[in-house]
């Protein structure tokens, strides 16, 4: 193996997964480059989920190999696990009794860090960013579907975590609001150097990925 493959920020080899008696991922190899964002296609039930979910540790392969930065996922602590993959999952992960911005701070706080006025900072201009900047003190049942999914995004991208996995995060948004988001997951990646993958079945925003991969029943076909 050389030794970009070794330490790509994520890399999947001959992943398979089940539920029961059913194989949903039927050998997946996949790897992501630091900086790259990689768009996976595909129709609903293809295993767009069940594939990111296994990438990012919230599951565990039937069969094959995740690794994460070079070192198997398998037997790796959570806390390793939580500070380098950050999530944008369907069912959004808000805190209900924290307001916005504490929802953003409280992904530090998790891997033992103590909020500072930096910190603030940085959530402000992440909610702004994501056209949230008014809405920073309200608590999440106080938004609207495509606003708490706004706030799973500029909250994932707060991590600053090496890998995201995102999971339709623009499927809640208007065309305009939809393509927002996926420039700030393209420039994330470009500037910070995370790699970025993002499961979707909206191709109007595709030419902004670096490549797209196309998923078919649990099998990657490009
Ligand atoms: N918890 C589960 N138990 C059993 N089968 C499941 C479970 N989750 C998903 N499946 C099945 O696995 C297959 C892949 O589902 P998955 O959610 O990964 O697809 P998807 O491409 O993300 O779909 P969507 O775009 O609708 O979210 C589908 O056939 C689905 O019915």
């Amino acid at each position: 193996m050389t030794a970009a493959l070794a330490t790509a920020p994520l890399a999947l080899r001959g992943v398979r997964h089940s539920y029961g008696d059913a194989e949903v991922l039927h050998g997946v190899d996949l790897t992501l480059d630091r900086g790259e964002l990689v768009a996976l296609l595909g129709p609903s039930g293809s295993g767009k989920t069940t594939l990111l979910a296994v990438a990012g540790g919230l599951l565990k392969p039937t069969a094959g190999e995740v690794s994460l930065l070079g070192a198997d996922m398998t037997g790796q602590r959570l806390d390793r696990i939580a500070r380098q993959v950050a999530y944008i999952l369907q069912a959004g992960a808000l805190i209900p009794y924290l307001t916005v911005q504490e929802n953003l701070i409280a992904r530090r706080v998790v891997t033992g860090h103590r909020p500072t006025a930096a910190d603030q900072r940085d959530a402000a201009r992440l909610l702004a960013a994501v056209d949230l900047a008014g809405k920073a003190g309200r608590y999440p049942d106080r938004l609207s579907g495509g606003e708490r999914q706004r706030a799973c995004v500029a909250q994932a991208l707060y991590t600053g975590a090496p890998v995201l996995l995102a999971d339709e995060p623009t499927a809640s948004l208007d065309r305009a609001r939809g393509r927002a988001v996926m420039e700030l997951l393209a420039a994330h990646a470009r500037d910070t150097g995370a790699a970025v993958l993002v499961a979707t079945h909206d191709e109007r925003s595709l030419d902004l990925a670096g490549r797209t991969l196309a998923i078919e029943d649990g099998v990657l076909t490009g």
